[in-house]
């Protein structure tokens, strides 16, 4: 069975466009529960312009499933530039506050639109392993955002991670462009194998849809979890939420 674990990062962005509590984010975790997701994701910036740590703290307080929190382990306190929004604590902090049961570490950079690379763990897998050790101390399972590299994989084994999350925008541009993705789709096959052999678990996300879920999930071997959130919640609009989880339950292969 993958897993299907809904971000919420486009839902806060759009209770944070007005001073509101509306749409109200456990509520919306609850009602993606209540329609069959395994996990909730969220993944808060020092910017806090989608999901706040407040949020986070909300959400851990009402969830019944696995919470996964994504971000930058090196990304420390923020003062909040907005009325009623409390400081961003670092991303450390948030998580031993919080000890969620997963916490994605992702490369990402302020000025980034959105995550766009995984860890060079040849530069940074000596500041990597301290906070992977740091989590795994924690109970937290830890988790490395990958490019889907073999060389980079067995690194992210020696950082003592449990898992990676492919990043898998490439793929997903690739098949929305209608371009053969044999060659594509062989590079994720062959990292999620380096992962087995390295005892490392497989998470994948980033533009997942309906479209090309299906042969992904189909494809690549020991895909434990899939995190989705931007297309998830704009295919909501057209077809309901519940409906929405269903049809991304059926895309990863169950009925
Ligand atoms: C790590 C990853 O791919 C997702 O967490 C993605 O970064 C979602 O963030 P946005 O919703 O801000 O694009
Ligand atoms: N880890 C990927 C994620 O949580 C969602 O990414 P996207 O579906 O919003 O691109």
């Amino acid at each position: 069975m993958i897993a299907l674990s809904v971000n919420l990062n486009k839902i806060a962005l759009i209770r944070n466009s007005r001073d509101t509590t509306n749409p109200d984010i456990p509520r919306h975790a609850q009602m993606c529960i209540d329609a069959g997701a395994h996990g909730i994701t969220v993944h808060p910036r020092p910017d806090q312009r989608h999901i706040r740590a407040s949020d986070c703290f909300d959400l851990a307080g009402m969830l019944s499933v696995e919470f996964n929190i994504e971000g930058n382990p090196m990304a420390g306190p923020r003062k909040s530039e907005r009325d009623g929004v409390g400081d961003y604590p670092g991303f450390m902090e948030l998580v031993r506050a919080i000890r969620p049961a997963q916490c994605t570490l992702v490369p990402d950079g302020d000025a980034q639109l959105t995550s766009d690379h995984g860890f060079d763990l040849k530069r940074d897998g000596d500041t990597v392993a301290p906070l992977v050790e740091e989590l795994n101390s924690l109970g937290i399972r830890t988790s490395l955002f990958m490019d889907p590299i073999p060389e980079q994989i067995r690194l992210a084994a020696q950082t003592g991670a449990d898992r990676i999350e492919l990043y898998t925008e490439s793929y997903a541009r690739a098949f929305a462009a209608g371009q053969d993705v044999d060659t594509i789709l062989g590079q994720f096959v062959r990292a999620a194998e380096v992962a087995a052999e390295e005892g490392l678990g497989v998470n994948a996300g980033h533009d997942l849809d309906l479209n090309n879920l299906p042969a992904f999930a189909a494809a690549v071997p020991n895909l434990l979890e899939v995190s989705i959130g931007h297309a998830l919640t704009v295919d909501a609009i057209r077809m309901g939420l519940a409906a929405t989880v269903a049809a991304y339950q059926r895309a990863l292969g169950k009925n």
